[in-house]
């Protein structure tokens, strides 16, 4: 099946034509909609078989980076939202659309626990500086998330956040994103580098070097880096001092997530 693309804009989103073009390249047909088309009716969520939430400063990052559109689409547009989530159609956040996800309490989801209270959340990088910068990202092989499982090789792509960095409510609750296979991606160390990893490979300080998280369903995908923004040989910084490339590493995660969607 053909997929049509739904690439969330609100006001601060700013990677919205980003994403579309990923959306575009990885084979599905993105289509740019302002949350108030959803919210009045114009344009109704269930005719996509995929939903992106692009990065950006929505909101202006009042009140923590994403609390106000993921208070926003929570408010009028959760039922939609959790129909399309329990659907089983993706659902991807990138940076601030990640951190829409989380605040919104779609990532990583409940945990199983019996108060449900969230136990994840992003906040300020360690370094307290914004890191612009490109990172390395490995999938967790556990993960849940079939279409971060298939990255079947490292990543490069860049990152651009003030608030990427993961914080647990405790310990346990590392354990149990690991156990229930919710951590679906990883900062690590540039290609060909064995050192361990610290900072600057890991930009923000997130706990377990975590940079991508899935729901439970595997559906529901949020990260920090940008892949949309490494789509094009031309987007990697040394790509002219290195052997060419046919594409750029982020554009595997779409066609992935594209695949997935079409084989609903
Ligand atoms: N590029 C982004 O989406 C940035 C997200 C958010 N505004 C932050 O600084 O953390």
């Amino acid at each position: 099946m053909h997929v049509r693309a739904l690439i969330l804009r609100a006001p601060g989103i700013n990677r919205d034509r980003d994403a579309a073009l990923a959306c575009e390249l990885a084979g599905a047909t993105p289509e740019r909609i302002h949350i108030n088309q959803l919210a009045g009716g114009a344009v109704r969520l269930a005719d996509y078989g995929m939903l992106l939430i692009p990065g950006g400063f929505s909101y202006g990052d009042h009140l923590g980076a994403g609390r106000l559109l993921a208070i926003d689409l929570v408010h009028r547009l959760g039922e939609a939202l959790h129909r399309f989530v329990e659907d089983g159609r993706p659902v991807i956040g990138i940076c601030n659309g990640f951190q829409v996800l989380v605040k919104a309490g779609l990532l990583p989801g409940c945990l199983a626990e019996p108060d449900c209270a969230p136990a994840v959340t992003l906040t300020d990088n360690a370094s307290e500086r914004f890191e612009c910068r490109w990172v390395t990202l490995e999938a967790n092989p556990g993960t849940r998330c079939p279409f971060a499982r298939d990255l079947t090789r490292p990543i490069e792509v860049p990152v651009a956040h003030g608030e990427g960095r993961i914080a647990l409510r405790d310990e346990a609750t590392l354990a149990l994103l690991e156990a229930q296979g919710l951590i679906a991606l990883r900062y690590t160390t540039a290609i060909g580098d064995d050192q361990a990893i610290s900072y600057p490979a890991n930009p923000n300080g997130s706990v377990g070097h975590i940079a991508g998280l899935c729901n439970a369903q595997g559906n529901v995908l949020g990260l920090m880096p940008h892949p949309e923004n490494a789509v094009l040989p031309q987007q990697h910084p040394r790509w002219t001092r290195e052997e060419a490339r046919d594409e750029g590493d982020g554009l595997l995660l779409f066609r992935n997530a594209v695949r997935y969607a079409a084989a609903l």
